[in-house]
């Protein structure tokens, strides 16, 4: 018999057959917190979608789950308290979303520095009127210091550009040294009240856990150069949100390039709405047709797996399922 799976997003046909294949499947689109969609989920013994917070009363009513696969690297919107006492697995899509990611950053770093947002809606509101003059003047990207926060598979992939077409000299702080990073892109491994106050640009792109829950508040802000651009890729939730709009009125730091927010959709009410010196993407990191298709078809590919007890790519929490005489 086919494992019965609720899928709780929606995703093409073709994949969608290829999941069906194998399991029996039963969607949603998105979590509906309805009695059919909690029905589904007390026999369920899969589960796969992405973003949605699947948090501990919601796991409580799956007692039949045997693993979870997300369509994402990040992992934060999970309860692992709960999937470690389960023993449930947690599979992921690291790797098939490094470059486009970096590519997003990239663009940050670029719109920010050269405030191609706010020129843009100058040209369109009609209020191009003579020559571009000082003080609409960006500031050069090449050969600037880019600081990196969390040096992982995206962190390289963004040193990899800066690196090569960038001429950008970079130091990189982490929870370890990153010997690739320090050899193939000539990373400096800083401490972070060191990297903070010398660096151009300061790019967060650690996990979110409780470890970096406000990693950067307004005692990091204040270390940071006031011509420094602060770009955050990772999640809102990594940073002091109201430390960073009290930075960017006060000039404490030159500007920011943000794809996360603490809470998102961001309301169009933040007072980041109404900063010039704000580029705000949708949470666009990994979202072209090309990289989604990949992470939806890796995340089934993960499921399948783990649904057979082959936990030995992708696996979030792999550290629960080590057993140490192996
Ligand atoms: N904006 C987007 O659409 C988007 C896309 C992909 C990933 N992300 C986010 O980016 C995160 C990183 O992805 P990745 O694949 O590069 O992960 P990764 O695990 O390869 O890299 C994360 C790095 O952060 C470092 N780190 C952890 N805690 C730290 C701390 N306190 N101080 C300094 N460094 C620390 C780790 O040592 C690691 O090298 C994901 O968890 C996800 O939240 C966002
Ligand atoms: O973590 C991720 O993969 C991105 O944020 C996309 O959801």
């Amino acid at each position: 018999m086919k494992p019965k799976v609720l899928l709780y997003k929606r995703i093409p046909e073709q994949a969608l057959a290829k999941l069906q294949a194998q399991c029996d499947v039963v969607s949603f689109d998105g979590i509906p917190h309805s009695t059919e969609f909690y029905r589904e989920l007390a026999d369920a013994q899969g589960l796969i979608g992405s973003s949605a917070v699947i948090n501990h009363p919601l796991l409580k009513k799956a007692p039949k789950l045997k693993a979870i696969s997300t369509i994402s690297v990040g992992t934060d919107q999970f309860d692992h308290d709960y999937l470690a006492s389960h023993q449930i697995p947690l599979m992921h899509t690291p790797n098939v979303l490094n470059e486009t990611t970096a590519d997003t950053i990239f663009t940050l770093i670029m719109c920010t520095a050269r405030r191609a947002v706010e020129l843009t809606n100058m040209v369109k509101q009609g209020n191009w009127t003579s020559s571009i003059k000082e003080p609409h003047f960006g500031t050069d990207v090449h050969g600037k210091t880019l600081g990196i926060i969390g040096m992982g598979r995206i962190g390289e992939a963004l040193a990899k550009r800066a690196h090569f077409g960038f001429d950008m000299p970079i130091q990189y702080c982490n929870r370890s040294r990153n010997m690739k990073a320090e050899h193939t892109y000539n990373a400096t491994y800083l401490d972070m009240g060191n990297l903070l106050a010398s660096s151009d640009f300061v790019c967060v792109m650690t996990p979110l856990t409780p470890d970096t829950h406000k990693l950067i508040g307004a005692n990091e802000f204040a270390k940071m150069k006031k011509s420094a651009i602060f770009i955050n890729a990772s999640r809102g939730k990594v940073i002091d949100e109201t430390a960073l709009i009290e930075a960017l009125e006060r000039g404490e730091i030159r500007a920011a390039g943000l794809d996360v927010f603490e809470v998102e959709p961001l309301p169009a009410d933040s007072p980041l709405c109404q900063l010039n010196n704000a580029v705000l993407f949708p949470h666009i990191g990994s979202a072209t047709a090309e990289t989604r298709l990949k992470m939806i078809e890796c995340a089934i590919d993960n499921l399948i797996n783990a649904l057979k007890g082959d936990l030995s790519k992708n696996c979030a929490n792999a550290h629960l399922f080590i057993n140490p005489t192996d």
